[in-house]
């Protein structure tokens, strides 16, 4: 698109002024927004209007800084105390609320952690807040993003683009039809966004909007586990225990409400009448009802002191535990802040359990106390758990017990997929244990000894051996899901002849030929038998994504990323990647599903953990075991959005900078014909993701590489953007990618977060010989 000459003109004035085009480009846009396009406004005065406008627009800026900073302390300050109100608010309101709804009161639990501004964090800055109250049972919203919970803080977004070549593009096309659109009425999503990345390739599974919003439901069903600390009721006083029986891993997620296993005592105080309405035949019930569906067995521990503790568990493996103490014997007493009654009681524990660590706190002890009834698997006559609780409470912290959450889990998963290199020994397995997270109010959203709660074929550990900062708050999904107006249509009447191998059988890789699926990956398997990418195909994607300038750049004749943007001036294509890809055989295909060229589609096989990096970038993901060069990692999955959505999320977010998880699917977006809107696509894994979403950026030299994988759908608006390691990875390492962030991009809405990946090509230091990378978006 040939550039407007006025602009151009007004860029020339600016920079004899000595004002680089990037600092005007925003400030003209602004100007034409404010004139209402009234060029001679802005040229009088040898562009005077302009140049002022920047000036003051820095000027802002810095007095804008000088701003936060002073206040920040200070605010900080206050919104800690304001929050640490809301949850003693919420507390009490809770225990007012529970004989309102006696059947779901973890439910509630993990939801007001969801809606707590508090319990969404992402990015390396984000902190754990107090509770806030529920508002909505979101659960109970098939396709609602729960908004609050994905107020993720202090994280950037990132961009990174990658393009396939341009074959079999735009074939059979179907409109979606509204009814098979997930109703999204209640989901704004507006307040995520997004710093856009390139990847390159397609969902592992089939996507349609139908199994898509089927998916969220049941992904919001889903338990915690979480144990929160609570202000005690004084109204109980008995302690009858839940012990849970184990529940298999499992990726059911059943629609149907889930019922707690509540239990009162039948030695209630003073005639209450929430726990009077509730007889002994309702517990008795309670008792049947989850005994059925769950197992659950109830154990009774004799009552020996003043303080109480009930635990409830779900079927679905949320837990509770409650702890009650009487105070009728203090006339005088009123319910406290929680800060002060947490250091009234570290004080008490150091006099009195002799706990000589001075890092001990309360917190510690709670999760370590939440860590041993986890591990906790007694025999049936075996020592109670409460036993178990005891120990755990005379532990400090730091000596908590040894947990399995290591990711060390072979025998534990099942075998998804059983391609006979699939399983490969693992080398050098580590185990890393978890006993250094603490509770805080996101805590509950995740399992830490499975962030993937069992949607995984392995599990995925979760550890903070650095400080106590909780993990963000967002839905594990282990494919992407359409959000709303995306056009993902598999179906397999668009798969053609040539898209397909259907005249395989058995193993694909045993052929001498090459499959039609082969040919489609550019003559040749991408697979060696041991299931990594050809080293060839590997170096030309690392090669290609350190220096795409160098490769080939399609430039759109209408660009549908800049068109996104909805503004005045619609922007020239920066240009986009054209990508070597992988086709993986798939439904149609005559193969079995033990195929060789059948990898990404298998999901994550190798065992990962997501861990807080001692760096200073926030949580990052690590392998626990060595990785070869070429092998699959992960996926990056998450929402499919269009792009126009994507913009309307960032800009209507109150804060750009939580939007760190967006990526570019345009690969077609060279394509002859401009693509419509809804073709033109990324994902966001802000609010709904997998373990990708932790994978930290790289400058130049990562230990991954993304590669664009075809499986379902031959058009290339859609693809799977899977990571592969580019050489050797040693377990315990870090696992990265090169984001492919321009960090002198000032003009992105997202302001790109500052570079400590420590490579010595980090493109965010600043020397004169460094060239800058590509230009995202
Ligand atoms: C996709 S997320 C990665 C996970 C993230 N660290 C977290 O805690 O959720 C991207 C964000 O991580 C942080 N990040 C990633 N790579 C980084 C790096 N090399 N240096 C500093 N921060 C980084 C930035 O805040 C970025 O916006």
């Amino acid at each position: 698109m040939a550039p407007n000459p006025r602009v151009a003109k007004a860029f020339r004035a600016m920079r004899d002024l000595g004002i680089p085009e990037e600092k005007t480009k925003p400030v003209l846009k602004n100007l034409l927004k404010i004139y209402e396009k009234n060029w001679e406004l802005i040229e009088e005065e040898n562009y005077r209007a302009l140049a002022d406008a920047i000036f003051d627009s820095e000027e802002a800026e810095a007095a804008e800084q000088k701003k936060k900073n002073d206040n920040a302390e200070a605010e900080a300050a206050e919104q800690k105390k304001k929050l640490e109100q809301a949850e003693r608010m919420k507390v009490i309101e809770e225990e007012t609320l529970i004989p309102e709804e006696p059947e779901r009161p973890l439910k509630r639990l993990r939801l007001r952690h969801q809606d707590g501004p508090s319990s969404t964090t992402s990015g390396p800055n984000s902190h754990g807040t107090p509770l806030k109250k529920p508002k909505l049972e979101i659960d109970d919203l098939p396709f609602a993003i729960p908004r609050s919970q994905s107020r993720a803080k202090n994280a950037t977004v990132d961009p990174v683009s990658v393009s396939l070549q341009p074959q079999g593009r735009n074939k059979g096309k179907q409109p979606v039809l509204a009814d098979t659109q997930p109703d999204a009425t209640n989901v704004s999503g507006s307040d995520s966004g997004l710093r856009l990345r390139h990847l390159r390739d397609k969902g592992k599974e089939p996507i349609s909007p139908q199994t898509g919003s089927q998916e969220l439901r049941s992904i919001s069903d889903r338990p915690s586990h979480g144990v929160r600390f609570k202000e005690p009721n004084p109204k109980q006083t008995a302690r009858p225990l839940i012990k849970p029986k184990d529940e298999p891993l499992t990726n059911d997620s059943s629609p149907l409400p889930v019922h707690l296993s509540v239990i009162r005592p039948e030695s209630m105080t003073n005639g209450d009448s929430s726990t009077e309405n509730l007889s002994k035949d309702s517990v008795s019930n309670v008792l049947a009802s989850s005994n059925e569906t769950s197992g659950h067995e109830l154990a009774v521990v004799p009552d020996e002191s003043t303080a109480k503790i009930d635990i409830a568990s779900s079927s679905y493996g949320d837990i509770k535990i409650s702890l009650t103490c009487n105070s009728t014997q203090n006339p005088n007493f009123s319910v406290t802040d929680v800060d002060t009654l947490l250091k009234r009681m570290e004080d008490r524990c150091l006099k009195s359990y002799k706990a000589l660590d001075p890092n001990f706190s309360v917190k510690k002890l709670m999760t370590c106390i939440c860590d041993s009834l986890l591990d906790t698997e007694p025999e049936p006559d075996s020592t109670p758990p409460t036993e178990a609780l005891k120990n755990a409470a005379a532990d400090t912290g730091n000596n908590s017990p040894p947990l399995t959450a290591n990711g060390s889990v072979g025998n534990e998963v099942e075998e998804a997929c059983e391609n006979g290199f699939q399983n490969p020994e693992p080398q050098n397995v580590v185990d890393v244990p978890n006993n250094q997270l603490t509770l805080d109010g996101t805590s509950s959203l995740h399992d830490i000894n499975d962030i993937a709660k069992g949607q995984e074929s392995v599990i995925i550990s979760l550890v903070n051996e650095v400080n106590t900062e909780c993990p963000p708050a967002f839905h594990y999904i282990p494919g992407n899901t359409v959000f709303q107006n995306a056009y993902v249509n598999f179906s397999l009447a668009r798969i053609g002849d040539d898209n397909c191998c259907s005249t395989c059988f058995g193993d694909c890789l045993t052929s001498a030929t090459a499959c039609a699926c082969a040919l489609q990956s550019g003559g040749e398997f991408a697979y060696t038998k041991e299931g990594l990418v050809k080293e060839e195909l590997l170096d030309e994607c690392i090669k290609m994504n350190r220096d795409p300038q160098k490769h080939c750049l399609f430039y759109c004749k209408e660009c549908p990323l800049e068109r996104s943007k909805n503004e005045e001036l619609v922007e020239a294509c920066k240009g986009h990647s054209v990508r070597s890809f992988i086709k993986e055989c798939w439904l149609k295909c005559g193969c079995n599903k033990q195929c060789g060229n059948r990898v990404v589609q298998c999901g994550i096989r190798r065992k990962l953990q997501v861990f807080m990096t001692p760096g200073g970038k926030g949580w990052g993901l690590r392998t626990l075991e060595d990785l070869p060069k070429g092998a699959f990692v992960c996926e990056y999955v998450g929402e499919v959005l269009t792009n126009a959505e994507l913009y309307e999320r960032v800009s209507k977010s109150s804060n750009k900078d939580e939007h760190a998880y967006p990526v570019l699917l345009d690969a077609d977006w060279g394509a002859e014909s401009a693509l419509k809107d809804e073709e033109a696509l990324c994902l966001d894994a802000t609010y709904y993701g997998n373990v990708a979403r932790f994978i930290n950026h790289r400058c130049f030299d990562s230990n991954m590489v993304e590669i664009p994988v075809e499986i379902e759908n031959p058009d290339h608006h859609y693809y799977h953007l899977a990571f592969f390691t580019t050489r050797k990875v040693k377990a315990l390492e870090e696992l990265t990618w090169d984001y492919g962030i321009d960090f002198d991009d000032e003009e992105h809405p997202v302001k790109a977060f500052k570079c400590r990946c420590g490579s010595r090509f980090c493109r965010n230091l600043k020397h004169p010989y460094r060239s800058r990378k590509r230009r995202f978006t």
